[in-house]
């Protein structure tokens, strides 16, 4: 495994694992979860307006853990097969066993996800975070809370691991931009505790 250091300056920890998955098997992986997973665009509610968003995503965990998430509750499905052996992967190199996973479909470089914090009540105090990504390479920027202008960025490739933990989800906030250069289909799932 990849020597780790914390990509974050301060008040947070997150590790980054640019291989964990081998070429192969996340070859594999991103055809597996774009035809096995049921794929939807879902209304999104921001300060009392609604709108799609821009991303497909589904919802897959231990039954039972309900997630509220921007004005949507989402009900749980099934784990599958191949789910199922991306979280025992990064179990390997994590602190927690998860039990639920938001996955993002990102269509092109039109698709993206704005700045927010993982920092709902069900996810416990600091919550822990495991970040899997197949497919076209995406830039990941984290921005402090309080000082906009202190900000990281990082490249997350076709296998790649990023682990958020610690105080992470209370100062900073982490998004996904738009590219204005051509993108192909990226798939990511964040891996979650629901307590
Ligand atoms: O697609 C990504 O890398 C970010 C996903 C994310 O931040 C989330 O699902 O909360
Ligand atoms: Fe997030």
């Amino acid at each position: 495994m990849e020597s780790l250091y914390n990509i974050l300056p301060k008040d947070g920890d997150v590790n980054f694992f640019p291989h964990l998955f081998t070429e192969e098997e996340s070859d594999v992986y991103l055809n597996d979860l774009q035809h096995e997973i049921e794929w939807k665009q879902e209304p999104i509610t921001i300060y009392g307006r609604t709108v799609m968003q821009p991303r497909l995503t589904a919802w897959h965990g231990d039954s039972g853990k309900i997630y509220a998430y921007s004005g949507i509750t989402m009900q749980p499905r099934a784990w599958t097969p191949a789910l199922l052996k991306i979280k025992q992967r990064i179990e390997t190199v994590s602190p927690v066993v998860f039990n639920s996973a938001l996955l993002n479909l990102y269509r092109d470089q039109h698709d993206s996800m704005g700045w927010h914090r993982d920092n709902e009540k069900e996810l416990g105090i600091n919550p822990v975070i495991g970040s899997v990504s197949f497919g076209a390479t995406r830039t990941f920027q984290f921005r402090y809370y309080t000082d906009k202008s202190l900000k990281r960025s990082l490249e997350l490739a076709h296998g790649s691991f990023l682990l958020m933990q610690g105080k992470t989800q209370h100062h900073w906030e982490h998004s996904l931009p738009k590219r204005s250069a051509a993108k192909g289909v990226r798939v990511n799932i964040t891996f979650r505790v629901i307590k």
